[in-house]
């Protein structure tokens, strides 16, 4: 896994020269720089700007409402930016649902969004298929579709509905359509929520495999024990603003972070 770090930002515990050069050395694979989002009243996203690199896994934590989906959201160009910028590998992007998908960005949803009637198989090929993502032809896309099933320990089901499946490998199924795609970044929305301890160590490999092949990956996750032990690094969200980004080590250690996060009162 690569574990280069690639900026720090308002807010972080790791401020290091080695960061700062890597930083400037190459663009980051993705950029969030000054992003605000706002729903009428509300601001959901407060100045926020953290940097994902090639190949590596950045967590973004926070108490429910902080803002983590939101985050998604703007970098898939679902919600439009009251200001900032996002940018994917040095290019920026456009201010609304265009550009990203078809740039390498895949995510996988809280509530999944399988196709319950479809095939697991048929569920991993709709993106490879639609021409949303790229358009490839069926024997390509029906090989690359069936190496994610491999990959995801789930080829024995590329026959059965999804809706015959358990959650656990429903998840897989949602994972491997993201895959599917071959994404530059893996956006990934609580992946660990509802499965048991054997299923989650099979995703933290999973996520590290994914990364060691170059692709980065944002997650957004509330399983503490799975984020401290995936991420290369933290970006902690409380009322959409960072107030701490570092390795799992400094952001465990960061007493905004367990008043925040943790619920816990700092020490007089
Ligand atoms: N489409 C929307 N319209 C209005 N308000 C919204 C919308 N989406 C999110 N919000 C609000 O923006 C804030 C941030 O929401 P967001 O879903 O990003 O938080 P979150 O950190 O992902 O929370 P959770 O952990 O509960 O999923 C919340 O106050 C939420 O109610």
């Amino acid at each position: 896994m690569n574990h280069t770090p690639v900026g720090v930002e308002p807010g972080s515990t790791a401020a290091s020269p080695a960061a700062a050069s890597a930083a400037s050395a190459a663009a980051p694979r993705l950029r969030v720089d000054r992003l605000t989002v706002r729903f009428g009243g509300l601001t959901a996203l407060d100045d926020v700007s953290f940097e994902v690199g090639a190949g590596e896994v950045v967590a973004l934590i926070g108490p429910n409402g902080a803002g983590k989906t939101t985050v998604f959201n703007a970098v898939c160009g679902l919600v439009r930016r009251a200001a900032g910028e996002i940018s994917l590998d040095g290019a920026s992007a456009a201010n609304g649902p265009t550009g990203l998908v078809a740039r390498g960005v895949a995510r996988t949803l809280q509530g999944l969004g399988l196709f319950d009637s479809m095939s697991v198989l048929e569920n991993v090929l709709v993106p490879l298929e639609s021409g949303t993502v790229r358009r490839v032809q069926h024997a390509e896309a029906a090989a690359q579709a069936s190496g994610c099933l491999e990959r995801l320990g789930i080829a024995h089901l590329a026959a059965v509905p999804v809706a015959a499946l358990p959650y656990p490998e429903r998840k897989r199924v949602a994972l491997a359509r993201a895959l599917g795609t071959d994404p530059a970044l893996l956006l990934l929305d609580e992946p660990a929520g509802g499965l048991g301890e054997d299923d989650i160590d099979a995703l933290a490999d999973v996520v590290r495999e994914v990364a060691a092949s170059g692709c980065s990956v944002l997650l957004v996750e509330h399983h503490v024990d799975f984020v401290m032990g995936v991420a290369d690094r933290i970006i902690v969200l409380d009322f959409g603003r960072v107030i701490a980004c570092g390795t799992p080590d400094e952001v465990r250690a960061d007493p905004r972070v367990e008043e925040a996060y943790l619920g816990i009162e700092p020490a007089a």
